[in-house]
């Protein structure tokens, strides 16, 4: 993985892992998903054909009819998905719609209360890094010690040297002898960002990896998502840069009200709508009126 910053999305578009016309998610509704093969796709007009050479993308985590609940407010219901080796998958969706609720439960670190998450990735030390949508780090470290930690916790040969190298892709070199509790809010996001990575993990959850970045870094970021994609390692995330989840990822997942209700390759969602944005197919995706966070659990009286 490189650490080349492009600040106009090109460089990225070029090195794009691979088309985006495979489909690694499915396009129904509600259904459990799996790679389509080439015939079963339609062609599209708004992409170039998929080279022969793309390799397949197995997918590595599988939701099947996934619900989950907190107490008696029911959060996610009946979410089907795969999470594929060698793409950026991104959940996108209305504030309080589920996305981190699915994120974790597909992470393993919520039990759905319904339904299966199963992991079919190699048997690796470390299966899922994982950055949360707040990250925190324990005070009294520098940001390199406290990479550092995190790569001697997964193993590595030379702790040391695997943390320079991750606090350079993440663009945070220059920070490496700051104490973590010293950092800006993004600073701290990028140092998560390096935690979730170390050890190279099969499967990278990020629940919003860019909130509170600049535009420089959040390029910067989706970037490192797309090398890592490159690289083979099923990349999962959330965001609300719909315009970035557009030029990089290779599949989404809209979520509204705990239910995915569109989800495909974004060029194939722009052309089931006639539409020529992602940000387009989710104005006509989403129920919830513009301005008002629809709360699960809350009745209309
Ligand atoms: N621990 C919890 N206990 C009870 N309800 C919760 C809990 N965590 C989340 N919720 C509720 O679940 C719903 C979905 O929250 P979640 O954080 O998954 O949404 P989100 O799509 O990630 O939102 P955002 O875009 O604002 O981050 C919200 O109504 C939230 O209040």
């Amino acid at each position: 993985m490189t650490g080349d910053t492009d600040s106009n999305g090109e460089d990225r578009e070029r090195n794009r892992p691979s088309s985006r016309t495979d489909s690694s998610m499915s396009t129904n509704t509600n259904t459990t998903t799996g790679p389509t093969t080439d015939a079963e796709q339609e062609p599209n007009e708004t992409e170039t054909a998929r080279p022969d050479d793309v390799p397949d993308r197995p997918p590595v985590l599988e939701a099947d009819d996934v619900d989950h609940s907190y107490g008696p407010v029911s959060v996610l219901e009946n979410v089907s998905t795969t999470v594929d080796a060698g793409a950026v998958t991104a959940l996108i969706g209305p504030n309080g719609s589920g996305k981190t609720t699915l994120l974790r439960t597909l992470a393993g670190l919520l039990e759905p209360t319904g339904g299966s998450v199963t992991y079919r990735g190699d048997d690796a030390a470390r299966r899922i890094g994982y950055l949360p949508q707040q990250p925190a780090f324990r005070p009294g470290f520098t940001v390199l010690e406290t990479v550092r930690f995190y790569s001697s916790l997964v193993g590595a040969d030379e702790p040391d040297t695997a943390a320079v190298d991750r606090l350079e892709t993440v663009g945070l070199a220059d920070a490496a002898d700051r104490p973590v509790e010293a950092l800006s809010g993004g600073m701290t996001r990028l140092v998560g960002i390096a935690q979730a990575t170390i050890g190279d993990p099969p499967v990278v959850v990020l629940d919003e990896p860019a909130s509170g970045l600049d535009p420089g870094m959040s390029n910067h970021v989706f970037e490192i998502a797309a090398e890592l994609a490159a690289e083979g390692t099923a990349v999962l995330l959330s965001s609300h840069d719909l315009s970035l989840v557009d030029r990089t990822a290779d599949a989404v997942a809209l979520l509204d009200d705990g239910r995915i209700v569109r989800q495909g390759p974004p060029a194939s969602m722009r052309a089931d709508l006639e539409v020529d944005s992602l940000r387009a197919v989710y104005e006509q995706s989403v129920a919830a009126d513009a301005g008002t966070v629809r709360v699960q659990g809350v009745t209309d009286e």
